[in-house]
């Protein structure tokens, strides 16, 4: 797995991304839960200009519109299981869609084969992964001080979320570092030194940006 400091250019020879007639650009962020993935593309939002997306959130805000899929949604949340594709893949869509923005973090998708395979069947690839490292131990141990009050952070599902990203969402990362697209960041250590390690990527993939940044120390809004 390549590290976080090796550089990641813009790719020449990716498909062109299109979706709702504009040209975007996808990163996604994958990570065990409570691995930081949010708090960092908070961060990134700020210095970077992207928009995030966290799937989790998306799903969360459909069980609160009281849509014909909440309940299932919710069931399957409470399981710690994964939402059928098709369901995230549409409320993806639509927020991008919907966004005026072009450049998207996808936080928390995909986390199975099934839904990277159907991500690519519309169409859209991701520039590269960002893929937050972290121990089951110091997860834990987040996800039970997060204190939101969300359904799944309770020591029973939280055991199960981190069997399913084991087993399903590991692969995931492996599949796209065997392409060489993943950029790993030890998440374990303090929120300011990881956004450090993930500001060396996003400043290698958007040079322009970072020296929007540098100059006006203002975040780029481009
Ligand atoms: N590097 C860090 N060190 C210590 N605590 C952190 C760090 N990063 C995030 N946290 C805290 O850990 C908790 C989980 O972080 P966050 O919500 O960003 O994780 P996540 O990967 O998005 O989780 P999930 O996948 O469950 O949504 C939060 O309370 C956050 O403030
Ligand atoms: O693509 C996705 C994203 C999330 N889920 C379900 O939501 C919860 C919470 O996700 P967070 O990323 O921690 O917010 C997750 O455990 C899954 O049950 C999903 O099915 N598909």
């Amino acid at each position: 797995m390549m590290d976080a400091s090796v550089a990641v250019t813009e790719q020449e020879n990716v498909t062109e991304n299109i979706l709702g007639g504009k040209k975007v650009a996808v990163v996604f962020v994958l990570g065990g839960p409570g691995s930081g993935k949010g708090t960092q593309c908070s961060n990134i939002v700020e210095h970077f200009g992207f928009t995030h997306l966290s799937a989790g959130e998306l799903l969360r805000t459909e069980i609160k519109s009281g849509s014909e899929n909440g309940a299932m949604i919710d069931n399957i949340i409470k399981e710690g299981r994964i939402v059928p594709s098709e369901i995230t893949i549409k409320l993806l869509q639509e927020a991008m869609i919907k966004s005026e923005n072009d450049k998207f973090l996808i936080d928390g998708f995909p986390r199975n084969e099934e839904n990277r395979a159907a991500f690519e069947n519309i169409n859209l690839s991701p520039d590269f992964v960002l893929f937050f490292d972290c121990s089951e131990e110091e997860m834990g141990r987040r996800l039970l001080g997060r204190n939101q009050g969300r359904a799944d952070d309770n020591i029973e599902t939280i055991r199960k979320r981190f069997g399913v990203f084991e087993e399903s969402s590991l692969p995931v990362v492996e599949y796209y570092d065997s392409k060489d697209m993943v950029k790993k960041i030890n998440a374990a250590k303090p929120i300011a030194e990881v956004f450090e390690d993930v500001k060396t990527v996003f400043q290698m993939y958007c040079p322009k940006h970072a020296l929007l940044n540098q100059a006006t120390q203002m975040p780029s809004r481009e």
